[in-house]
């Protein structure tokens, strides 16, 4: 069976105080939690540093959201493999639309950041999806086949978590149809060489639609932007039913 994985993507939010209250919320939520489920928070760096120390013992991975390819270097505002996993993190996310909109992540470079999570010993998330323009035209399918084509040369697909992110239905509160979204993953599926990858999907996931999402035979987790940022919500979205 495939492993069922919901991450929390915390983007650009939260201070450590703003962290630390956020636990003291979340954590005891967890107790009824079924086991069957990993669940994830990708945070900030400087977030990293205390969620290492106190999700200590307790069934939360921790998650970073960028990793550079060198081991290190002169590559101002970099983060390397070792940086991360000296601090306890086991998952990286990779190749999220907002990095290739706004700070010129290619899809080569996404391949190059993939390769070095994996030889550090994290696990990728990486992020594939398309726009609404690209959807309007027709485009969804060749793109996500393109993106997954360069992004995983090389890739070992033994350690990695793929998300289908459609990039209109972030943040938007326009989510993706379960069924469409379930369709797409099945396509992104069809491209894999292990097909027990973990598939996610994301965009908008809330509390009232992840139980639908969940539902759906592809789709194994959720990859919760907004969502994962207010304890109540994300408790509830950790325990889909
Ligand atoms: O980008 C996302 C997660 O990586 C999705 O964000 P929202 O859940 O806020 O739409």
């Amino acid at each position: 069976m495939r492993k069922k994985v919901i991450a929390g993507n915390w983007k650009m939010y939260k201070t450590q105080a703003e962290t630390s209250e956020f636990l003291l919320n979340f954590l005891h939520t967890l107790e009824e939690t079924p086991e069957d489920r990993e669940i994830v928070l990708c945070v900030p760096f400087t977030d990293l540093g205390i969620l290492s120390k106190s999700l200590h013992g307790s069934r939360v991975q921790l998650g970073a959201q960028n990793v550079h390819w060198e081991e290190q270097g002169a590559y101002t505002g970099e983060i390397s493999g070792p940086m991360l996993t000296e601090i306890g993190v086991r998952y990286v996310v990779i190749g999220h639309s907002e990095r290739r909109q706004y700070f010129n992540e290619t899809d080569e470079t996404v391949n190059l950041r993939l390769k070095a999570a994996q030889r550090y010993g994290l696990t990728p998330i990486l992020c594939v999806g398309e726009s609404k323009q690209q959807r309007d035209a027709l485009e969804t399918e060749s793109l996500i086949i393109s993106q997954l084509a360069k992004g995983l040369v090389d890739v070992d697909q033994n350690n990695l978590i793929i998300a289908y992110e459609p990039i209109w239905a972030i943040g938007t509160g326009d989510t993706c149809e379960s069924i469409e979204a379930n369709r797409v993953i099945g396509l992104i599926r069809s491209q894999l060489s292990n097909p027990d990858v973990p598939i996610q999907y994301g965009g908008s996931v809330k509390p009232n639609n992840i139980d639908e999402i969940m539902a759906q035979p592809e789709i194994d987790g959720a990859l919760v932007g907004g969502a994962s940022l207010e304890p109540g919500s994300f408790a509830r979205i950790v325990n889909y039913q």
